[in-house]
């Protein structure tokens, strides 16, 4: 593993471009495709509910709910080709991962707006690893007191972005839509969420 540390203040970020060969991402890609269950989640915006641009599905041990559109949903349970990548990056970053986040662009209109990934679950310094499937797409990290403090990230297949302590707290990210023709996209983004099986 080659992370290399991406230089902003108040937050360790860091990046490594060839976390997975190109033919065990390309692989992937494809097996999650047909094995998970995706779906278009709701998303509320200025108070109304849409359809999010994306699909997604929320992947865990059981226990490790997930809040969206005022709602706890269980997890999926792990399909087999993920626990290999989870149980690698649990080692690598000492982080016993619970749960993913995943989510599919279909092209280059499926994105992702400005966000934090602060839910209460994962605790005031969460470490989030994102691992990268597929077409390249361009990702925002904005500072949040300080706009003109920002980083973009072109995330290609099998890279890991590793969004650690600060990340959160200082930062919004974005994975923006582009006008440029662009493949199929999966990103995964592992978390652990705490205080499983306490229902609070
Ligand atoms: O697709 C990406 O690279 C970002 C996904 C993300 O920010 C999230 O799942 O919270
Ligand atoms: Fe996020």
């Amino acid at each position: 593993m080659a992370l290399e540390t991406i230089p902003l203040p108040d937050a360790a970020v860091a990046l490594d471009a060839q976390w997975l060969a190109s033919g065990e991402a390309d692989a992937l890609l494809r097996e999650l495709i047909d094995a998970v269950p995706w779906a278009n989640h709701r998303v509320r915006l200025f108070g109304r509910e849409h359809d999010a641009p994306r699909l997604s599905c929320w992947i865990g041990d059981p226990g490790a709910q997930y809040r969206y559109s005022g709602t706890r949903h269980a997890p999926h349970p792990w399909p087999p080709m993920l626990v290999p990548v989870r149980d690698r990056l649990a080692r690598e970053l000492g982080v016993p991962f619970n749960s993913v986040l995943a989510n599919r662009y279909r092209d280059g209109r499926d994105c992702m707006g400005w966000h934090r990934d602060d839910e209460r679950d994962l605790g005031p310094a969460p470490v989030i690893a994102s691992v990268s499937l597929g077409a390249t797409r361009r990702f925002v990290l904005k500072h949040v007191d300080r706009p003109a403090t920002k980083a973009t990230l072109e995330l290609v297949s099998g890279s890991l972005l590793v969004m650690g302590e600060g990340s959160q707290q200082h930062y919004r990210h974005a994975l923006p839509r582009t006008a440029r023709p662009v493949g199929e996209r999966i990103n995964l983004t592992f978390r652990l969420v705490k205080g499983l099986g306490t229902g609070g």
